[in-house]
Order: C-alpha cells, then sequence, then structure tokens
C-alpha cells in the first residue's frame, strides 16, 4: 500500500492534499469493490462465476486485499473455534463417540466441520494465501515502480524516443539582429573541439518546446571566464526556462550546451558538479538556520565536515548576513533569504554560476552590498550567467547582456554597445499641472505640450504617456543641452501648463523597453 501510496504522490504538488485524496481513493476503490464481490457471490444471483474471476482482479487493490484478508482469516478463526467446541462437547457427553457420530447427532455442522483445514495461509478461500503472496507482488511491481519514476526512465525513455522520432527543431529568425547573427555564426561554424577549449559555456541552438509553445528558441551564445552575462526580459520571455535546460532540470528540445566540455545531453551529472545555481524562488528548509544550511549544502558538495564552519562564516561575512547566521530560515527577511540562496550557489567554489534574478526583494543598500560581492567573484576567474528584471543589476554586473523576447535574442552585447546602438539620445519627461477644472482641460494642456514639443524637437518619439507623465525619445543629439533646457524653460514659463520636466542621457531601460514592447504586441495578438 505505500508504494502505490508513493507513485501516486507524483500526481499532486501539495503533500497533505495528496495524502488525503489518495487515502480517500483507496478507501473508496476497497470498500466498493469489497461490497461488488459480496453482492455478485450471493448463489441466488447466478454471478457466482464472475465474482470469482473479479476477486482475482481486485486482490491487486490493497484494500480489497486487506479487507478480504482479515475477513477470511476470521472465518478460518471462527471455524476452528467452533468446530472443536462443538468436537469438545460432543465427546465430553458420549465418551466414544468418533466424528461421525458426533455429525449423525448435529447433520447441519457437517457442512462446515466436516473437512476443515485449520490452516490459515492455505490457498483457496478462506484461506489467506493469495491475499498475502498478491499483496507482496503488488507492493514489488510499485516498489519497481517507484525507482523507475525516481530514476527518470520513463521520462528518459520518452525523451529518447521524442528526440529520435519526433525531435522539434528551431524556427530561423527573420531580420534577427546583426549582433546576435554574428554570435549564432561563431558558434555554428567554429569547429566544436575550438569552441569548447575558448569558452566555459557553450549553447547551440537550444530550443525548447512547451507543448506546442515555443519557449526557447535556438539560442545560440557563448561565454568565457569572469565574463556575467544577463539574461534581461519582462515575464514569460523564456529566462527561466532557458536557466532549467541549462541546469539539466526541464529536458531541451533540441541544440545542446556545454559547461567545461560538458555536455548537458550526455553529461549531464559530471556537468552538474561544475555549476552553482540559484533558484528563482528560495529552496530553502525553514526550519533550518542558515548556519545548518550552508553546512549541509556544504557536505554535498563534498566539503570535508571540518572546514564546514569556515566555509559558511566565510560566504555569510562576504554577503554580509553574519549576524543572522544562527537564525532560522523562517525568521530571515526575504532579502537575506536571498542572499543565503546565492551564497548556497557559491559552495564548493564551482567555476560556473547561474543567478535567477538574486536581488529581488532586497533594499538598494543590501542591493549594492550584493552586486560588490558578485563582482569579486566574477573578476576571480568566474563565469556568471544571471536573469533580471532590473537594468541597474544588468549594469553593475554583467559584461555582456542580451534582451530576451518570446524565446529568443533581440540584441546581445555590452551595456555600453547596446546604448549607443538602440538608446542613442535623451529621454525628456514632462508632467503636466493638473488643473482644478476638468480632465477636459487636462487633455487640452497635454496636446498643447505634445505640439510644443514635437515643433521645438523635431527627431521626438512619444514613448509613453501615463496620467500626467509624458515620456520623449528624443533622438537629435545635435541640439546642445544648453539649448534643449532654454526650450523648456521657455515653455515652462510660458502659458503651457508645464509642471516639471526632466532631461537625461538615454539609459540600458530604453532598450529594455524598445524590445520588450514587442513581446507585449505579440502577447496581446495571442490573447483572446
Ligand atoms: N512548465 C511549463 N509548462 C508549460 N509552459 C511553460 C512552463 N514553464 C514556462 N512555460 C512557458 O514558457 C514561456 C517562458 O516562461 P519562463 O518562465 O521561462 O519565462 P521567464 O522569462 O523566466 O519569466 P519570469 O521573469 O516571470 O520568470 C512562457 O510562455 C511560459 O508560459
Amino acid at each position: 500500500m505505500i508504494p502505490m501510496m508513493y507513485i501516486s504522490s507524483y500526481m499532486f504538488q501539495v503533500p497533505s492534499s495528496g495524502y488525503t485524496k489518495m487515502t480517500f481513493v483507496n478507501i473508496t476503490t476497497g470498500c466498493v469493490a469489497f461490497l461488488l464481490i459480496q453482492i455478485l457471490s450471493t448463489p441466488d444471483l447466478g454471478l457466482v462465476d464472475i465474482g470469482n474471476t473479479l476477486h482475482w482482479i481486485f486482490l491487486i487493490v490493497p484494500h480489497y486485499s486487506l479487507g478480504t484478508g482479515i475477513r477470511d482469516a476470521y472465518s478460518v478463526y471462527f471455524y476452528n473455534n467452533e468446530c472443536s467446541s462443538f468436537f469438545d462437547n460432543c465427546k465430553s457427553q458420549c465418551n466414544n463417540c468418533t466424528q461421525e457420530d458426533c455429525f449423525n447427532f448435529l447433520p447441519s455442522v457437517r457442512e462446515y466441520c466436516e473437512n476443515l483445514d485449520p490452516n490459515y495461509y492455505k490457498w483457496e478461500s478462506p484461506g489467506i494465501g493469495r491475499n498475502i503472496l498478491f499483496s507482496v507482488i503488488a507492493g514489488f511491481i510499485f516498489l519497481i515502480l517507484v525507482f523507475m519514476i525516481e530514476h527518470k526512465l520513463f521520462s528518459n525513455l520518452k525523451y529518447r524516443i521524442q528526440q529520435k522520432y519526433f525531435k522539434r527543431l528551431h524556427v530561423e529568425v527573420q531580420d534577427e539582429d546583426q549582433d546576435v547573427q554574428m554570435e549564432k555564426c561563431v558558434i555554428r561554424d567554429t569547429q566544436q573541439d575550438v569552441l569548447l577549449r575558448q569558452y566555459n559555456i557553450v549553447i547551440k541552438d537550444l530550443t525548447k518546446y512547451y507543448k506546442s509553445n515555443l519557449a526557447v528558441n535556438g539560442l545560440c551564445l557563448g561565454i568565457k571566464n569572469s565574463e556575467c552575462f544577463g539574461l534581461l526580459g519582462i515575464n514569460g520571455a523564456g529566462k527561466t526556462t532557458t536557466f532549467k535546460m541549462l541546469t539539466g532540470d526541464v529536458k531541451i528540445s533540441s541544440g545542446d550546451a556545454w559547461v567545461r566540455g560538458r555536455s548537458i545531453k550526455s553529461q549531464l551529472k559530471e556537468m552538474q558538479k561544475l555549476i552553482g545555481y540559484c533558484p528563482q524562488f528560495d529552496a530553502l528548509l525553514d526550519d533550518l538556520t542558515a548556519r545548518e544550511t550552508l553546512r549541509m549544502f556544504a557536505l554535498l558538495r563534498g566539503i570535508p565536515e571540518s572546514d564546514c564552519d569556515k566555509v559558511s562564516e566565510k560566504l555569510a561575512a562576504d554577503f554580509d548576513y553574519l549576524e543572522h547566521l544562527n537564525k532560522q530560515v523562517k525568521e530571515l527577511s526575504g532579502g537575506n533569504k536571498r542572499k543565503l540562496s546565492t551564497s548556497i550557489a557559491l559552495i564548493g567554489d564551482p567555476p560556473v554560476i547561474y543567478l535567477d534574478e538574486p536581488t529581488t526583494g532586497m533594499d538598494p543598500e543590501t542591493k549594492r552590498y550584493l552586486f560588490n560581492a558578485l563582482c569579486r567573484v566574477r573578476d576571480g576567474g568566474k563565469t556568471i550567467i544571471l536573469t533580471s528584471h532590473s537594468m541597474e543589476e544588468c549594469e553593475a554586473l554583467c559584461t555582456r547582456l542580451a534582451v530576451m523576447v518570446n524565446g529568443i535574442f533581440k540584441c546581445l552585447g555590452s551595456t555600453q554597445h547596446l546604448k549607443s546602438r538602440f538608446a542613442e539620445g535623451y529621454t525628456l519627461i514632462i508632467k503636466v499641472k493638473k488643473p482644478k477644472d476638468s480632465a477636459a482641460d487636462l487633455h487640452a494642456s497635454t496636446e498643447e505640450i505634445k505640439k510644443f514639443v514635437c515643433d521645438n524637437f523635431q527627431k521626438s518619439e512619444l514613448r509613453e504617456e501615463y496620467e500626467e507623465m509624458l515620456t520623449y525619445y528624443v533622438t537629435d543629439k545635435s541640439i546642445p543641452w544648453s539649448k534643449m533646457f532654454g526650450i523648456l524653460e521657455k515653455g515652462k514659463q510660458s502659458d503651457l501648463n508645464i509642471e516639471d520636466y526632466s532631461l537625461c542621457q538615454s539609459s540600458l531601460e530604453q532598450v529594455f523597453l524598445t524590445f520588450t514592447r514587442q513581446q507585449n504586441h505579440v502577447n496581446d495578438e495571442q490573447s483572446p
């Protein structure tokens, strides 16, 4: 019964509800089968043969086997008891009587006691031999199934069949950015052994389909030592899926990736020894202290027990949570949990580190501390890949980054390179003065300001209009700063309803917004 419960546990996410539901299902199936066989065994119905056949089949159901076993064992006990007291009584009243004489005194007993076999474990009913054998066989079968599922035999088999007969390849992208194309050419055209010598991480045509959804489409990338590569993108762009493929959490649909020459497809276990991973959601045990958690992972990483404390304290000091080291995980703040998760990724000094949104939930000061710590790690020769929604994080840490949209790279390069290519110009933000009277007045003021910007900055583009805020992207770099401020000051002094304005150089955020807007469009089109 226990292995069967274990197998069914794969069908549920929450242990308590899974246990309750499976107990309910087991008891119900046991009771229904028991009642059904009892009814079919009634001779008047003429269905005894069907009942007997079903009895053999139902013996595989743990609760049925248990229920009928208890019933049959009690029957044997009952008839043994009753028959022996009958014979004892009979012989006490008639000293020389044989068994046959006793049956002649009370003929109705003959049916039950004449061929009574007192053995509980006999094969034929009411013995429980069949029940025991079937329960043992079922137990073994379910146990073997558990091992097969645990060792991913079924999913590996399914994956191999899919790879051989139904492999789903990436889709070639039209009008791809030149940097992305160039990286693809390098990865596709260079000999594999040269690539693997040159780069710490090589990703070649990495593709993932979730049923018909192409979540990641043919990524190509090479990352060297002391590089921190950033994956930027809005929710659903495919960052986590890329990470999960790189860690071996999800199977690759096509393509391959290598970490220090170890292929994710064929040398997964060896590859996993080389990586440290900080997942998007903290995978920590609430009741352990931070020190115990670090110690546990250190032992798993093969660090000698005598060094565990030293390692834990060093990591806690590096990531600034030394004072919280002896607190239980459930007592830690969200930011400190992220620090703990990030430091777990560094245990054992892995050459490659994956960080999935490491600074989520951290205050700005803590973020800075983490950035500095990660910069030291990167400069120490490690390769880091991180995903983030934060431009600040990417600017601080990444030597190169890519913006991901709908599973493909839209642009690729260093922060400065991307800024120069895609965000040359200025960002102008104007706050419209809120009129006291009506919304119509606000609309009129906004339109007036839009006309003013349009007349004075010919190469400008309205990027965002939100309540009273207008955000422009001014691409004309020929106008000097002084002139631009002059124009805006004049506008503010005039009867235009400008409450405030700001003018600054365009940032990485502009690059991000330029590309991620495309994901919104696709999502909009896809949504019903
Ligand atoms: N287990 C899954 N089954 C089916 N589809 C999935 C699964 N996981 C992700 N997806 C889909 O794959 C696409 C990429 O999702 P993914 O989680 O990789 O995005 P992401 O960029 O990491 O987003 P976030 O920033 O929210 O973590 C989405 O369309 C998502 O719906």
